[in-house]
């Protein structure tokens, strides 16, 4: 379980059944979204494996980045997180084993630290929440052994031990990561490290995530190394050091569909300032959805302003490259007035908990007709209603539930504490949220009379 001392502070009023606060007007509002939590992981784990020491601004405070910072302090690593600017020095006589590494429900910590580990000089034991011990990573630790770490687990997840070496060979990788991009995020972070550098191929069906992928090859690109990408499923990175570099982090664009979903759900206006022109995070695929929806959406210096529609049209949706976002845009589709098709998304059954079958039970006991397909979700228009909305210790689940909050009467999450993964004060932003509304209005209202 995690450490009590890793949980930011909660507050009291948002434990236990969260009453999802109903929008009594359309939201008119600008939320600031702190720093992108793949980004944010990455450049972390980067900076650890770099020649030197290396500052990162803007990086986001939140439970998964705070694992992981645990995590490589657990591995040696030298961490100043006192001030918004952190100062990451790599330790000098590489990584230390003999620690135990909680992952908490963090996909990130879960797969690129295991390959971090595997070049400590010891054991590192690895543990994380109930939930995680269902995510996949039996790939991943396959991947470790074909490498040359020894890893002991029972079940091929969480818990499970990874006997390092600071001479690891590295080489030749086949590996299976249609479960998740973070498989090969997380070798292609360390792969310059290992004696022989890293040649790894994809051999399943289907790669999701792939702009992860990119965002991974992009970062390393930065810090001086090349993976030649071969053809979209074989990466090669040649053995060398990684250049130590100072980095900022983008505002996390996954996280301000929420938001921005908000506008399209009450017939608001929500604007994100610092929305990046040109971008590695998939949660920019947010601005071509909430058009499909029917909203209005434009990206000026300003940021990013979404204007709802009254009448939100169903969609047809591929959202492999942009899975994370498939909890939003079901909340958005359950009130849409056609029926809506999510498709390519099968692996998020192995996210934070099973999210097609969560939407299904969630939004049906809502009064949704929702069912899960292979890989995605079917979502006709229905009148819903009140009632208890599961999160299943799933953020993005809570945030599903919010959004429907804001125009269903009476819907209550059992838990939003969740929330915290990837931000620290979900229940404060959405409150403020419709604080700035009510008082948009009341000018508003004024400003006419
Ligand atoms: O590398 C990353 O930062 C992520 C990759 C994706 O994982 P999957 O490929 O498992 O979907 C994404 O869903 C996750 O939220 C973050
Ligand atoms: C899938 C997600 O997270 P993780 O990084 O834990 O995989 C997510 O944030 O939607």
């Amino acid at each position: 379980m995690p450490d009590e001392a890793l949980s930011l502070p909660r507050r009291a009023a948002d434990e236990g059944p969260w009453p999802a606060p109903i929008a009594t007007e359309p939201v008119h509002a600008t939320i600031v979204v702190p720093g992108s939590k793949s980004e944010t992981n990455r450049a972390l784990v980067l900076a650890a494996l770099s020649d030197g020491p290396s500052r990162i601004s803007g990086g986001l405070e939140a439970r998964d980045t705070r694992l992981m910072r645990e995590g490589l302090r657990t591995l040696g690593v030298t961490i100043d997180d006192s001030t918004d600017d952190w100062l990451v020095t790599p330790p000098d006589g590489g990584f230390r084993g003999g620690g135990t590494i909680d992952c908490g429900l963090a996909g990130t910590v879960m797969r690129f630290l295991p390959p971090i580990a595997a070049l400590a000089d010891g054991p590192t034991h690895f543990v994380g929440d109930p939930e995680a011990e269902k995510r996949p990573m039996g790939p991943l630790l396959d991947a470790l052994y074909d490498m040359g770490a020894e890893v002991s687990t029972d079940t091929d997840s969480l818990p499970f031990t990874v006997h390092g070496r600071p001479d690891l060979p590295g080489g030749p990788i086949r590996i299976d990561a249609s479960g998740s991009s973070q498989f090969v995020s997380g070798l292609l972070l360390m792969g310059a490290r290992c004696a022989r550098g890293l040649d790894v191929e994809h051999i399943g069906e289907t790669l999701p995530s792939r702009p992860h992928i990119d965002m991974t090859v992009a970062m390393l690109n930065e810090h001086g190394i090349r993976a030649f990408d071969e053809g979209g499923t074989r990466w090669c990175i040649e053995p060398s050091r990684i250049v130590a570099l100072d980095s900022v982090i983008e505002p996390d664009l996954t996280n301000a569909a929420v938001f921005l979903a908000a506008a399209v759900m009450t017939v608001g206006s929500v604007t994100v300032p610092g929305w990046p022109f040109e971008t590695n995070q998939p949660g920019d695929r947010i601005r071509q959805i909430l058009t499909d929806f029917g909203a209005e959406v434009r990206l000026d210096s300003d940021g990013l302003h979404v204007t709802g529609t009254m009448h939100p049209r169903g969609v047809d949706l591929d959202l492999s490259d942009a899975s994370e976002l498939t909890p939003v845009v079901a909340a958005l589709a359950a009130i849409a007035h056609q029926s809506s098709t999510i498709r390519g998304v099968g692996h998020i059954r192995g996210h934070e908990t099973d999210r097609l079958a969560a939407l299904e039970a969630e939004l049906n006991e809502l009064g949704s007709a929702t069912h899960q397909t292979e890989d995605g979700l079917s979502i006709a228009p229905r009148m819903l209603h009140g009632g208890d909305w599961h999160t299943y210790a799933d953020h993005r689940m809570a945030h599903a539930g919010a959004l429907i909050g804001l125009i269903v009467d009476d819907v209550t999450l059992d838990d939003v504490t969740c929330t915290s993964k990837t931000l620290p004060d979900f229940p404060g932003m959405w409150r403020m949220m419709l604080e700035q509304s009510a008082v948009w209005s009341e000018q508003n209202v004024n400003g006419e009379a």
